[in-house]
């Protein structure tokens, strides 16, 4: 019977607890605790929140992988070149004087130290032509610069520094001929480009003279095309390429080792068709044989000329390379009527006599020089701003 109270007992207090549970968690008001959430992972970006590419699927073979999932591919946004608007070509060579540094002090100072001495005797005419010899400028005009030097000296008797400055000047001038024509026709012949042809040995920087023209023209107002018939080097037609990009030039470019008669003759095409002012043909300068090299610029040129006029063969010829250079450009102008000289990296030579060594030796005037790496680095030669500048003024 106690047993069986005892039973009751503990049944009424289970009831009761159970009771008071129950309103605990049932009260007005009151809130049930609230679920464990897993900790959240932090935010995945937009592509990344399907399945991870090659993640095995459920209730799949090990080595089966779930292709990965085709994300929405956006095309990338079209990214339109600014086209530049280069500066004209007037006034660059008075821009760019002090970049004759080195040929003002090697060749300029030096002649002027010379001939400012009170007695010049042989010695210093053997230096004054050492001088000359060294910068380049050849050895029989040399002889005709040290003879005349030597015959005005005698006249003019004692020398102000002014005086000597003066006859250095006239006696360089007349070196260097201002007289010369050293227009570069560009100008169109009706509803026909103008072309330019430029020859040189590879090296010289003759696609970047190429590129370096184009602007020069675009600066001047006008509409250029360009061909790159330097097939042999893909990367001369790159280069081209990203040289006409800039100014927002059409460059004519065949396959690498491609016909460069065919080039040329394709862009004397589009020029006529675009309406352009002048077509420049970039040409490979393979000097392996000069008949090689013969037949090579005289196709490209007869072909041009089943549609237009060649109106300029533009040679380049780098001032650093001195003699050797000079033996180069003597092979190219037998091969082909040169026209004029584009003459680079003088500013980075003391040699700057080359200008009348190659004028003199090639029979043809000096057009344009390089004076730096610069876009805008290439200039219309002038001779009385180059004579000024080697005589430091
Ligand atoms: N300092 C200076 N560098 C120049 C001048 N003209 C070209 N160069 C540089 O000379 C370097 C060599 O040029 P090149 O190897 O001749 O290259 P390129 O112009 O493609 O010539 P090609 O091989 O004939 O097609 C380049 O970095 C040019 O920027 C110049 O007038 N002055």
């Amino acid at each position: 019977m106690e047993s069986y109270l005892g039973i009751v007992v503990i049944v009424v207090v289970v009831a009761l607890l159970a009771a008071g549970g129950l309103f605990l968690l049932f009260r007005p008001g009151g809130r049930a605790a609230p679920p464990m959430e897993p900790p959240k992972a932090p935010p995945l970006p937009e592509e990344e929140r399907e399945a991870p590419s090659g993640s095995t699927a459920v209730g799949e073979e090990a080595t089966t992988t779930v292709p990965p999932p085709t994300v929405p591919v956006q095309a990338p946004p079209v990214v339109v070149p600014e086209i530049e608007i280069p500066p004209p070509s007037a006034g660059r060579m008075v821009r760019l004087r002090a970049r004759l540094a080195r040929s003002q002090n090697a060749l300029g100072r030096g002649l002027l130290d010379l001939l400012s001495r009170d007695r010049l005797d042989d010695d210093v005419w053997d230096e004054i032509e050492e001088v000359l010899i060294t910068a380049d400028v050849g050895v029989s005009p040399t002889r005709s610069m040290v003879e005349d030097l030597r015959t005005q000296v005698k006249v003019l008797g004692s020398r102000t520094p002014e005086e000597v400055r003066a006859l250095l000047r006239k006696e360089l001038l007349t070196q260097i001929n201002p007289d010369m024509d050293r227009t570069l026709h560009t100008t169109p012949h009706g509803e026909r480009p103008a072309v330019v042809l430029v020859v040189g040995v590879n090296g010289t920087g003759k696609t970047t003279t190429t590129g370096k023209l184009a602007r020069a023209l675009i600066g001047d107002g006008k509409k250029v095309v360009l061909g790159a018939a330097d097939t042999f080097r893909a990367a001369a037609a790159d280069q081209l390429q990203t040289w006409g990009e800039r100014v927002g030039a059409d460059v004519v470019r065949g396959p690498e080792g491609g016909d460069p008669a065919s080039v040329a003759f394709d862009a004397t095409a589009r020029g006529i068709e675009e309406k352009a002012d002048v077509v420049i043909v970039d040409t490979a300068g393979r000097l392996h044989t000069k008949t090689g090299l013969m037949d090579e610029l005289g196709k490209v040129k007869r072909v041009i000329e089943k549609k237009a006029t060649v109106d300029e063969v533009l040679l380049v010829l780098d001032a650093t390379t001195g003699q050797n250079g000079m033996r180069q450009a003597q092979v190219f102008a037998e091969v082909v009527d040169v026209t004029g000289i584009a003459l680079t990296k003088l500013d980075g030579t003391a040699k700057g006599g080359i200008v009348i060594s190659v004028q003199r030796e090639l029979g043809v005037p000096v057009k344009l020089v390089g004076l730096g790496e610069g876009p805008d680095d290439l200039a219309p030669f002038d001779p009385e701003v180059f004579v000024d500048a080697l005589l430091g003024e």
